[in-house]
Formats: structure tokens, sequence, C-alpha cells
């Protein structure tokens, strides 16, 4: 990634001390570190409880960086040697004081100009008192820039989004807010709008005459591992669904912008979570089928069922895995699927789109085969990053029958090198000011509130929950969904 502008800001970190902090941000501020594309004029300012030194922390960065990225570590010493740690509660309003005086000297020190990012990297429920103590005290009273970055989950549902949402507008305009969606800085995620609206070939099929229905599956092989205690309130449906899958749904379905501004690109995201067909009671439990993994393997071992992990109740009900249809009330996608499912213990660990075409109104080899096979644009988000389109082709030799042909992309192998990190590219755009691949209030308003109809309906049906076992692609009711339809969910392991 070679980036034009160098921006330069101090990054206030609130939860230095943590996985977060460690396993993703330090390391992707390096990376854009050594690329150049963040100006010398930088310095990050870490915040925990733990009484850690300027040292403490930079021994702590230079380690995170040494596991995570391997290969060239040039200029580490330099990049560590511009962090800075204060340790204090965030809760004690006095210490705003003092973080105020040691951004402002730093800012002289790094000739800044009062830029200023504040990265929330700790438990929501500290978000609005964060940003309210900021304000109060005066520490984004600046000549520069002052910026607003949110971890996910924003909320635990639309009112808890909405409380949380106005704390932090009393201190930032909507602007400055950046919500932290990782998968839109995924690289094909990104790719997704290019694929639509720079291929002459897609956009004029991209609607209901020509797609039979759209899958997005987001599988994971892993459990909940050490996080029982937060997915315990959260569930799937909360981890992944309202912010994740529905993001990738509305970048599907939205409309060309007229421009790719952020304020265009959001305002047909909008549109599309308007659309969507809203479902409550008995219409959530048609349409979506919730499970929870049981014992069986993962890599070949053995692993127990998400009742016996830890922090998890034995009675859970919280569901580990979703399968659900959803229906987009508008010209383009009337009567056309949108099947996404996601979950935890699964076959495999792997994010992908399948496009599923419509037949041809009248085959012409009937007689040699009773169908083609169907026509599929494939997105691979990942691991393996790339697409292909699976077209019919005439079988090799004098029998004239049709077999199936795989065009296939990969970006893998491209540069001899990973693509960025989400994490790299969201900070990168957090710094040079561009919102796009951000939750606009409007998104994460909207998918609350199609999210909370369906925790209603589960909260009120006392049906058990199914289960699947660890290392399967789901329970057989995920099946049926598709089957009442006429579909079937494409293989995402070997496409
Ligand atoms: N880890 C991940 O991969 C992901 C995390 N997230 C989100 O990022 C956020 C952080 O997650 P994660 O890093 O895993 O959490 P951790 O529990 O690892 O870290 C929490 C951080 O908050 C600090 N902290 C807690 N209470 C206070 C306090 N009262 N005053 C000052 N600092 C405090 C801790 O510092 P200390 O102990 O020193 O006080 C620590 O640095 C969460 O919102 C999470 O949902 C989102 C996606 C992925
Ligand atoms: O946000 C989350 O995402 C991860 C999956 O992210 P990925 O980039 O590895 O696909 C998930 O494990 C976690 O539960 C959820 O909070």
């Amino acid at each position: 990634m070679q980036n034009s502008e160098q921006p330069k800001s101090i990054i206030v970190i609130f939860g230095a001390t943590g996985d977060l902090a460690k396993r993703k941000l330090f390391p992707s501020l390096f990376r854009l570190f050594q690329q150049g594309s963040i100006s010398e004029q930088f310095a990050v300012v870490g915040i925990g409880r733990r009484e850690w030194s300027d040292e403490t922390l930079r021994n702590q960065v230079r380690e995170s960086i040494q596991s995570e990225i391997k290969g060239d570590h040039t200029n580490l010493d330099e990049f560590c040697n511009q962090f800075y740690y204060k340790p204090f509660n965030v809760t004690s309003q006095e210490s705003y004081t003092d973080l105020k005086d040691m951004l402002e000297t730093l800012d002289e020190r790094y000739q800044i100009g009062g830029n200023r990012i504040f990265y929330m990297a700790m438990a929501p429920e500290f978000f609005g008192t964060i940003a309210q103590y900021l304000k109060s005290e005066g520490v984004t009273d600046t000549e520069g820039w002052t910026r607003l970055v949110i971890e996910k989950p924003f909320g635990h549902d639309l009112p808890s989004a909405e409380k949380l949402n106005s704390e932090i507008r009393e201190a930032f305009h909507e602007d400055e807010i950046y919500r932290i969606d990782h998968y839109l800085g995924k690289e094909m995620v990104q790719n997704i709008q290019v694929i639509r609206f720079a291929n002459a070939v897609f956009e004029p099929l991209w609607n209901n005459q020509h797609i039979a229905n759209i899958q997005v599956t987001s599988s994971e092989q892993l459990g909940v591992e050490d996080r029982g205690g937060y997915y315990e309130n959260s569930g799937a449906l909360r981890d992944m669904v309202q912010n994740h899958l529905m993001q990738m749904v509305t970048l599907l379905a939205m409309e060309p912008p007229l421009r790719l501004s952020t304020e265009e690109i959001r305002s047909e995201k909008i549109k599309v979570l308007r659309a969507l067909r809203p479902i409550r009671n008995q219409k959530v439990i048609e349409s979506f089928v919730r499970a929870q993994y049981g014992q069986g393997t993962y890599k070949g071992d053995c692993v127990q069922g998400y009742l016996k992990e830890k922090n998890v109740s034995p009675e859970s009900q919280t569901e580990t895995y979703v399968a659900g249809k959803l229906l987009i009330d508008n010209y383009r996608w009337a009567g056309v699927p949108f099947y996404i499912r996601t979950g935890k213990r699964m076959a495999a660990k792997s994010t992908k789109i399948v496009i599923e075409f419509k037949p041809q109104p009248h085959n012409l080899y009937h007689d040699k085969v009773e169908n083609n096979g169907a026509n599929l644009l494939v997105i691979h988000i990942q691991p393996d990053e790339g697409m292909s389109l699976m077209l019919n082709g005439k079988k090799i030799g004098t029998t004239g029958d049709t077999s199936p042909v795989n065009l296939n992309y990969s970006n893998n192998g491209i540069d001899g090198i990973n693509t960025p990190e989400a994490y790299e590219r969201l900070l990168y755009d957090c710094m040079i000011g561009d919102a796009t691949n951000f939750a606009h209030w409007d998104e994460v308003n909207l998918s609350w509130a199609y999210i909370d109809a369906i925790s209603e309906a589960w909260d009120e049906d006392q049906t058990k929950l199914p289960s699947y076992p660890s290392g399967s692609m789901g329970p057989k009711e995920a099946d049926e969904l598709l089957q009442a339809d006429g579909f079937k969910w494409w293989p995402i392991e070997d496409m």
C-alpha cells in the first residue's frame, strides 16, 4: 500500500495495555510508519490503569510487532520512541487535565498542529464517559481536527446504541465519529463496489431479473475461546450479523452512488437498510435459524460443546450460529432472497459471497444434461482473496455435453505479499478523514432495529435451540431454510 498523503496526529489509545492494541493497533501503526504512510510528526499516547512507564509501553509495542509482523523491522526503535504512557482510571475526571497538558507538550514537540485521534479500545461502557470528559476538560479543544474511533460493539440493542450515541454526540459531531467495522477494512469487502461498478458485464445483471439469490457466509473454526463472558450477552446475531454481515449485504444491494464520496455511498447503503422487509414474531422463526455448537472436532481433535466453555452458563440459550433470509423491498431486489449465515466452530474459517444467477429460460442441451450448472459469481473475502465465475463450457470430446468451467482470480499471489490488514487501512482512513469505510449512525440505528425484532421473537420462543456438531457447517434447519425456496447453500470450503 502506498499512500500519497502523510497525515500527522497524536493518537490516544484508551486501552493501550489490552489485547486489541497489542494484536492489531500497534502492528498496523508500525506498517503505516514503515511505508511512510504516516508522517514522522506523530505520537501515540497509551492509557490504562496499569502503572506502566513510557519504557514499559515501548517494550510491549516492540514485542507485539516482533511477534505479529514477520520480516523487516527497520526503524522499530525510532517508531517505539514516539509512544508515551499515562496511567489513569478513565472515570477520574481530574486526570483529563493532565492528559490535556501532556498532549499539548507532545503537540509542540512533534509540531502536530493539534490533530488528535481518540481511539476507544476498551469496554463500551466507558465510551460515553471518556467522550464527555474529553470535551468538558478541554482535551478536544485544539487548533487542529479531533476524531473519535469507537470499537464494536456499538450498543447491545437499539435503545443502548441510542444512549451511547447521544453521549458521544455531546462531545463529537457525527463527522468526527469513526465507528469501526473491521470487515469494511478488508480488501475484498472493499472490492465489492469495484466488481459491481467497474465491470460492464455485472451491473446489467445485478437485479431480480437475473439473480436467483445471494448467499453471504462467514464461518469460523474457533469457538468462543476465553470470551465466554462477553459472548453470553451477545451471541452470533449481535456479534456478527448486526454489523459485519449486514454491512456486506448493504454493499451488495446498494444502488450505484452518484459519485464515490462518503456521503453518497452511505446514503445508498442506508436506503438498502430502509428497504429491508421488517420481520416480527412468527416471521422471524420462519426466516431465521439459530443454533449452538455441540461437541465435535476441530482440526482432527475432539472439542467440547458451547455449554461447557469457560464463563458460559450450562443452560445458556445463546446462539453461536445464525442463518437467515433477508428480503429487500425495492425494484431491484423484489423477490431475491439474501441468505446469510455465520457461526463459530464450523468446518472452515471462511468468508465468501455467492451470487447465484437464474438459469436460462430454455436449456438447449436438455438431451445431454438435465440442467446446466448454475452460473455463480463467488467473491472470496477470506482467507483466500479473489473471485471466481462458474460458467458452463463444452466437455472435451465428441459427446457435446456441457461441463462446469471455473474462471478463478486470486489476489493472494499478486504482489507476493499479504494485502494490508483491515485495521491498517481503517487507521489510515481515519487519519486522512475518510469515513467511507466506517458505519454512520443511521446504518447502526437501522440495523439494530432489524436485529432487535429478531432477538425479541427469539426471547419469546420457548423451543430448544438446535445444536450442530463442532466442525460441521451448521444445523439441518439452515439447509431447510433454503430448501423451502428451492435453493441450497453452495459449499464454501472447496470453491
Ligand atoms: N481484542 C479484539 O480482537 C477485539 C476487540 N474489540 C473491542 O475492543 C475493545 C477492547 O477489547 P480488548 O483489547 O480485547 O479488551 P481487553 O480487556 O484486553 O483490554 C481492556 C483495556 O481497557 C483498559 N481499562 C479497563 N478499565 C479501565 C479503566 N477504568 N480505566 C482505564 N483503562 C481501563 C485495560 O487496561 P488496564 O487493565 O491496564 O486498566 C485494557 O487496556 C472492546 O470494546 C472489544 O469489544 C473489537 C474487535 C476485536
Ligand atoms: O468482530 C468479530 O469478528 C471476529 C471475526 O473476524 P474475522 O476478521 O476473523 O472474520 C469474530 O471472531 C468475533 O467474535 C467478532 O467479535
